[in-house]
């Protein structure tokens, strides 16, 4: 079992792995593949709601959803990813919606896209049992606010902007940070100033681990980011598959006889 303590004291030359799952059959595979973190990331308002940002991602959304995840996985740490609004804005709310996930839907974890407004939440959240991964870089819940997905941290004042951030959440006591889309050689010094292991997503080969969503690696949808790789062709293994079934229906060969039985008993109903 991966614990957030063991994950904290992981040492320089095992990287950790961590990628999203949105569903049983997923986290299964993916779980025992061995990965180190399963992040039910509100990226499944892309992967697989079919929205085009994650800013409609519902609590109840990713509550579900990690519910599915955890009851597959043995291993990972399974992290909820809090969805916008769910978080920050009034802190009562923040503590039963961050709860829910662990005492209801049997996270791990939970995650919060990061700022200065998310500091005593932190805080607040470790001490009552909630441990908190942040993070920090682009984070798609501002996009909006960013306008568009680019590249964070590129000039001296964001960049030791970030870094302060990065210090005051450790400090606050997340167990983690993800670093998203920022250039490597900040995300190596973000990296060695920190306890804490860094897990990066677009952010170069220096962070302590690296993740990447589910459905990009795979290869399930037509577009993804310029910082992922496409391990598989599963849209085109997919596709393979469906039309095969529609050629066999329409071609009269399926159902086949062992797909299907008859009851001499049952003949003369008509
Ligand atoms: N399937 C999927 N994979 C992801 O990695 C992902 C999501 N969905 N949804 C939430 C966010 C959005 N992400 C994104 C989306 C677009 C770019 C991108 O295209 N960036 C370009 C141009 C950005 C612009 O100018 O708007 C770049 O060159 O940085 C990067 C990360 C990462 N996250
Ligand atoms: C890409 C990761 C870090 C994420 O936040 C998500 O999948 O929602
Ligand atoms: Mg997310």
């Amino acid at each position: 079992m991966v614990t957030t303590r063991e994950l904290r004291s992981r040492s320089d030359d095992e990287p950790i792995t961590m990628l999203t799952a949105y569903d049983a059959p997923t986290a299964e595979v993916v779980d025992e593949a061995g990965i180190d973190v399963i992040l039910v990331g509100d990226s499944m308002g892309n992967a697989v709601l079919g929205h085009d940002s994650t800013l409609p991602v519902t609590l109840e959304e990713v509550h579900s959803r990690t519910a599915a995840v955890a009851r597959a996985t043995d291993d990972a740490l399974v992290v909820a990813d809090m969805p916008f609004l769910s978080f920050g804005v009034d802190e009562a709310d923040s503590v039963e919606n961050a709860g829910r996930m662990l005492k209801e839907a049997d996270a791990d974890a939970v995650k919060l896209e990061s700022g200065p407004h998310t500091v005593e939440l932190t805080r607040r959240l470790t001490e009552l049992g909630i441990p908190v991964m942040a993070h920090l870089g682009l984070t798609p819940q501002h996009v909006n606010e960013l306008g568009g997905y680019q590249r964070q941290g590129t000039d001296p004042d964001a960049a030791e902007r970030l870094l302060a951030l990065a210090r005051e959440h450790e400090e606050a006591g997340a167990f983690s940070l993800v670093l998203e889309h920022v250039p490597a050689n900040l995300a190596a010094q973000v990296t060695a100033a920190l306890d804490v292991p860094t897990i990066g997503i677009g952010a170069g080969p220096d962070t302590d681990g690296q993740v990447l969503v589910i459905t990009d690696v795979l290869g399930l949808d037509e577009w993804s980011p310029p910082f992922s790789k496409q391990y598989a062709d599963l849209r085109g293994a997919m596709a393979e598959a469906v039309t095969a079934y529609k050629e066999e229906v329409e071609g009269g060969e399926f159902p086949a006889e062992e797909h299907s039985h008859v009851e001499r008993d049952v003949d003369d109903v008509y």
